[in-house]
């Protein structure tokens, strides 16, 4: 459905100098927010839009661009002072015509009241990050925009440049900036920004070489400090600079970008191709890059029903714990030393260190290693820790030939984790994974089931996606129970199967 604001932001893409099929349909819903439909069949290797970069909100677009190189903003902050300030023109901006078609805000965790974010989002992945990062974003707009807001010249309007502009600003850079080139740096990328994701099935790239698009300019998204953002084009890369074809007597037709029709040196557009065949009437989707939920939640403000790049991490303080409700804290520290002299860490910073448990239930090995030596009979340990002491001393031998000749003899990945999965090991990771569910409170993961059953998407969307993602850490845990038990039922059977093997050698 077309309406209104995407006829007029139509306008203004033809104004500027877009160019898209007519094979593309915008669609409007009031529920859903914006999305992209084929309207005929689409193939691979179609060019589908073509964005000049000048279009682009950067800053180095933006009318904003001096007092941004003047105040030395970076990147980030820059851009969402450029946002700030061409808001601040309302239809004087040259970008009135895209800025009306976008949200206020993304409804990320970032722009939720600290109530939301502590009752929402309490004891999942996100909570301690979302906390610090309204923190830090604050902090940032107090040190940097405030200041500029006494200044004159320039005189800004201090009703667009308030703590709730920047907080929406920065919700709209996370959810919708790309990577342009090294010049514009990243930005805001009118039509590009109108894909909805898909994990690891999208249907449209961007690239600057239309007609080799499976070359290394291919795009895909990656990490930056502040979230993940959409990597858009590599510049100086040969463009084609065919018109789009439109429809003709109904028939949608697009440009087939073939080699012969690429015209070197163009980088002042950017291009969106078809990777694969899209048949008509069916949504075409890009991809922001492989995350599990709560990275989706974070960067996006929302999550995805069974996503298999899901995690849930255990805290080394959370092991600790554990460890120290069984053993005295000398213990526990000589053996966490133990096994950081053996090499072994965890993920993240010194005061943040974490482990992950992948989405099928497995655990980090590193921290089935820390269990064992945890676990280990005193006598055990005394020996493998004065063997590490003599390697240290002598630098014959390294610490994981050590570790491998102590607890993997048979030296082989799979052989490593079932020599580490011990009765005691499996029990240990039962624990933890409780005492981690422990921290979601008094209800149980059937309760939040039967909640986000009840939850509406539209009108509970902070809701209904801090619910999926504690669902989708809960289901995690449940499954780092099941690893537990069934690893030490093989384990057992396979020992009791050696065990076997060992008496029935001997009578024979
Ligand atoms: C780049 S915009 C995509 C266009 C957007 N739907 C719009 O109305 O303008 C990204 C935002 O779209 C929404 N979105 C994208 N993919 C989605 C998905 N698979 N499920 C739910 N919301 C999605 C999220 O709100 C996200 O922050």
């Amino acid at each position: 459905m077309a309406t209104r604001r995407l006829r007029a932001f139509k306008r203004w893409m033809q104004s500027k100098g877009f160019e898209w099929s007519d094979a593309l349909e915008f669609v409007d819903s009031p529920e859903e927010g914006i999305s992209v439909r084929a309207l005929c069949q689409l193939k691979e290797g179609d060019v589908v839009a073509k964005i000049p970069k000048e279009a682009c909100l950067t800053i180095k677009t933006s009318g904003a661009h001096e007092i941004i190189e003047d105040a030395d903003f970076d990147g980030h902050l820059g851009l969402a002072f450029a946002i700030m300030y061409e808001r601040s023109l309302g239809e004087h901006s040259p970008w009135a015509g895209y800025l009306h078609l976008l949200p206020f805000q993304e409804c990320v965790p970032i722009v939720w009241t600290l109530h939301e974010v502590n009752h929402l989002l309490h004891a999942t992945e996100l909570h301690q990050t979302v906390q610090e990062d309204k923190a830090l974003i604050y902090e940032d707009w107090k040190e940097n925009i405030l200041p500029l807001l006494d200044l004159a010249p320039p005189k800004l309007n201090p009703e667009f440049f308030g703590i709730e502009q920047y907080f929406a600003a920065k919700s709209l850079i996370s959810s919708r900036s790309f990577e342009i080139d090294d010049y514009h740096g990243f930005g805001m990328v009118p039509l590009a920004d109108l894909f909805n994701h898909k994990t690891g099935a999208e249907d449209v790239h961007f690239t600057a070489t239309p007609s080799n698009y499976e070359s290394d300019t291919d795009v895909d998204s990656h990490d930056n400090d502040e979230g993940i953002v959409d990597e858009a084009v590599a510049q100086n890369s040969s463009i084609d600079t065919t018109e789009l074809n439109t429809a003709h007597d109904g028939e949608c037709i697009v440009s087939e970008s073939e080699c012969s029709s690429v015209t070197e040196g163009d980088t002042s557009m950017l291009e969106m191709i078809m990777i694969k065949d899209v048949s008509n009437g069916t949504e075409v989707f890009n991809t922001y890059g492989l995350m599990g939920n709560a990275a989706l939640l974070h960067r996006y403000g929302f999550t995805e029903k069974d996503n298999s790049y899901d995690i849930v991490n255990i805290d080394l303080e959370l092991v600790l714990q554990w460890c120290s409700s069984l053993f005295s804290d000398r213990h526990s520290r000589a053996r966490v030393s133990l096994w950081r002299r053996l090499g072994s860490s965890a993920c993240g910073s010194q005061n943040a260190e974490y482990f992950e448990i992948s989405f099928d239930g497995e655990p980090q090995v590193e921290l089935l290693i820390l269990l064992y030596i945890i676990l280990l009979p005193d006598n055990a340990y005394h020996k493998l820790d004065l063997s590490v002491s003599i390697a240290g001393n002598c630098h014959e031998s390294s610490e994981t030939t050590l570790l491998n000749n102590y607890i993997f003899p048979k030296n082989t990945s799979n052989m490593c984790k079932k020599s580490l999965l011990t009765k005691e090991v499996c029990d240990a990771l039962s624990s933890l994974a409780d005492i981690r569910e422990s921290l979601y409170g008094l209800e149980s993961i059937e309760d939040d089931i039967e909640a986000l059953a009840r939850c509406s998407l539209v009108e509970e969307k902070k809701l209904y996606h801090s619910l999926m993602l504690r669902i989708s850490e809960r289901k995690i845990l449940q499954k780092l129970r099941d690893y537990a038990s069934q690893s030490f039922e093989v384990a057992n059977y396979s020992s009791a199967r050696k065990k076997l093997k060992r008496t029935t050698n001997k009578k024979t």
